[in-house]
């Protein structure tokens, strides 16, 4: 044997392990750090940013899409309602798994590969330079709860005969940060609502009011507020029953919201009052809403379990305050003093034979 040529190969074949192993351990810090940062996310929307805006730079993709499973419509719900941005419609709802199954021809584990124009075009609706994507499946005890896209101008950069372990445990770590934070998000807004009736609690309302009362003095824009309060609902409650009663007021705060915008603060305040913010909203067009809302409750045909028919009512008070200008030395006062000006004009409505509406002029001093 020619010891000196061994002695080459295997200083060789060291050298390149060597490379090998350093090439890998920059790859593993690269994902390292990302994961990292994955893993310090604690709110949706930062994850959500990190993912769709940082984490095509970190590992210089063409493109990134990402399909979740939302079969009960919570994620959706939850989007809408926290204002989040639709990434370009790179983040994909779907009520069941059988789009991401569908991904996943064998099993779900990270396939690399290159991509025909049709799954480019369902992948990665907004690139046409995609050659070749990387499909990362999240899976939580087995099932599977989305999928995460990687895309490349590059045939080889995907290439199917590459490594997959760092995707792999990437993709591990992506799953359990996107159900963190949408679990945590969802105990939030459940934090924030009724249970019975499904619009916001009383401690979420005042949250809300406090910000727009501020946002509103800066921007010297009017506020207006109403207080419902269901009529003779103690008569509802001992003709037809407790749990009819809890029916008639699911469906008198439904009503009430469906005449509502988007923007507009709808909470339960007490047992059958309800108090709604309407922000940037002038005495005359509260007046024309409040109005809608008396008269949707009025039309409203309530039928319980017992199958007997309820025509609940509302009085309604409207109070607006417009800032004027100057700043407020004291705006926990002036939202005490908003709050019960619609609540006296409501007990005015009441004495005025109830379902209607009375608007009273906003007054400071009591
Ligand atoms: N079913 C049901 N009833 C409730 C709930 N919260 C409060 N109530 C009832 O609402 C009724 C309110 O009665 P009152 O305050 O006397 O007022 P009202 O009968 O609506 O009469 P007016 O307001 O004067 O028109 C009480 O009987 C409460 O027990 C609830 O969550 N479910």
């Amino acid at each position: 044997m020619d010891v000196a040529k061994e002695k080459a190969r295997l200083e060789l074949m060291v050298k390149s392990l060597l490379e090998r192993i350093e090439t890998n351990q920059r790859i593993q810090q690269h994902f390292h750090a990302f994961e990292t940062r994955l893993l310090a996310c604690a709110r949706l929307q930062d994850l959500l940013q990190l993912i769709f805006e940082d984490m095509v730079q970190h590992f210089e993709l063409a493109d990134i899409g990402v399909v979740l499973v939302d079969s009960d419509y919570t994620i959706r719900d939850m989007l809408e309602r926290m204002e989040l941005p639709d990434y370009d419609n790179r983040l994909q709802l779907r009520h069941s798994d059988d789009f991401a199954l569908s991904l996943y021809s064998h099993k779900p584990e990270v396939t690399l590969g290159e991509l025909d124009t049709l799954a480019s075009t369902r992948l990665f609706p907004n690139s046409n330079s995609v050659s070749s994507a990387a499909l990362l499946p999240l899976l939580r005890n087995q099932q599977l709860t989305g999928s995460v896209h990687f895309a490349s101008a590059s045939k080889v950069r995907f290439s199917s005969e590459k490594s997959t372990d760092f995707m792999q445990h990437l993709a591990s770590i992506m799953a359990v940060c996107l159900e963190n934070c949408l679990a945590r998000e969802h105990l939030n807004f459940q934090s924030q609502m009724d249970m019975l009736t499904q619009v916001r609690n009383r401690r979420s309302f005042e949250e809300e009011f406090a910000k727009e009362m501020e946002r509103a003095e800066r921007a010297d824009d009017p506020v207006s507020c109403m207080f419902i309060d269901v009529d003779h609902f103690k008569k509802i409650n001992d003709q037809y029953g407790h749990q009819a009663g809890d029916l008639c007021l699911k469906q008198v705060a439904s009503t009430i919201n469906e005449q509502l915008r988007k923007t507009d603060v709808l909470a339960r305040y007490g047992g059958e009052e309800f108090v709604v913010l309407l922000p940037k909203c002038q005495q005359d067009s509260a007046k024309v809403i409040a109005e809608r809302v008396r008269s949707a409750v009025a039309h409203l045909e309530v039928v319980s379990d017992a199958e007997k028919l309820m025509r609940p009512t509302v009085s309604i008070g409207l109070t607006t305050w417009q800032s004027v200008g100057e700043r407020s030395r004291d705006l926990i006062h002036v939202g005490e003093r908003l709050l019960n000006c619609a609540d006296e004009a409501m007990y005015q409505a009441k004495k005025g034979g109830r379902d209607q509406v009375v608007v009273k002029p906003f007054c400071q001093v009591v």
